[in-house]
């Protein structure tokens, strides 16, 4: 049976739970157990710190982990990287404090830099040939400078706001991250089928999220113009209507170019317009 590593609590916890549920996969949401049978796909489930994810993937000990690409990068296992998630958006950043002179890169020279992403930002510096005392600590990084305790930071940045209310100014992005679906490298025959069937179910919501299902009605004349404007899986499905002279025309849209979409056919015509979600698109 497969295994398949999540975060305990935290940020991720909750998205990778409704990932799973969403492809059929129920699990008992585990409050104390570290581990749980999975129904609705031959799966167990534990539950780990996300900075063990990686490991615990690379050893086998878990055929597969959901985990930010951060942790992946930054503790550097031997994992294949199977997947992007769509969610878990952040990304590294160096950050000053909002009154310091910040012209470059090179104001980290010889300065002291707090975070608990050590191994991306040695990787950054020396990219840059910059030469900086890099200090870690395992979390409240943003508190580090007005502590007196580093001079800079270098932590996870979503909205901006942990920053904002500790006074930093984000200076450089370093590392874009998301959450991602890992593998353990030397998985079995048997291990590789089941995790193509996972990871099917998983790209086919993933790709559901970015469409819309598009019905309208429209005159029969302007068929053609509205055939051209509608993209669908292979052409859009045209369902006669009671009245005569018109129709209902059936599309998937990206969610991009739904509402440019829709203007157009409203302008040929196109009435009682409905808009619905998808929950899966097989393709
Ligand atoms: N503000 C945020 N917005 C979006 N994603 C985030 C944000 N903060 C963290 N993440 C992503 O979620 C992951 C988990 O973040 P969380 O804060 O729950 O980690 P943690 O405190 O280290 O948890 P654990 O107890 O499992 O070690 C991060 O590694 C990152 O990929
Ligand atoms: O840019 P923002 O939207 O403010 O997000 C960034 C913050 O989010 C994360 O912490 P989280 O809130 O998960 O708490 P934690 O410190 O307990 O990990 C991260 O460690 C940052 O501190
Ligand atoms: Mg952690």
């Amino acid at each position: 049976m497969l295994k398949i590593a999540i975060q305990a609590k935290g940020r991720l916890n909750e998205q990778s739970l409704e990932l799973l549920s969403e492809a059929g996969i129920r699990v008992a949401e585990s409050k104390r157990k570290l581990i749980s049978r999975a129904e609705g796909f031959p799966l167990e489930v534990l539950y780990l710190r996300d900075d063990d994810i990686p490991q615990a993937v690379s050893m086998g000990v878990a055929d597969l982990g959901i985990v930010g690409l951060n942790e992946v990068a930054e503790k550097g296992f031997a994992v294949e990287q199977l997947m992007d998630l769509g969610f878990g958006g952040c990304r590294l950043s160096l950050a000053v404090p909002r009154t310091a002179d910040y012209e470059g890169p090179d104001f980290f020279r010889g300065k002291r830099v707090a975070t608990s992403y050590p191994n991306i930002l040695a990787r950054y510096f020396a990219e840059k040939g910059i030469e900086a005392d890099i200090h870690t600590i395992e979390g409240s990084v943003e508190i580090a400078p007005a502590v007196g305790m580093s001079d800079a930071i270098f932590d996870i940045v979503s909205s901006g706001g942990t920053l904002i209310s500790n006074g930093l100014t984000e200076v450089e992005k370093v590392f874009f991250s998301e959450a991602v679906l890992i593998a353990a490298p030397d998985l079995d025959r048997a291990k590789r089928t089941e995790v193509g069937q996972l990871t099917f179910r998983f790209n086919s919501i993933l790709d559901s999220r970015d469409m819309k299902y598009v019905l309208m009605n429209l005159p029969q004349e302007r068929l053609d113009e509205a055939i051209r404007i509608l993209p669908g899986m292979r052409s859009p499905t045209v369902l006669p209507l009671a009245q005569e002279g018109w129709c209902s025309i059936h599309a998937v849209i990206d969610k991009a170019q739904l509402w440019e979409r829709i203007e157009r056919l409203k302008a040929i015509g196109a009435e009682g317009i409905l808009i619905l979600s998808l929950e899966n698109m097989i393709r």
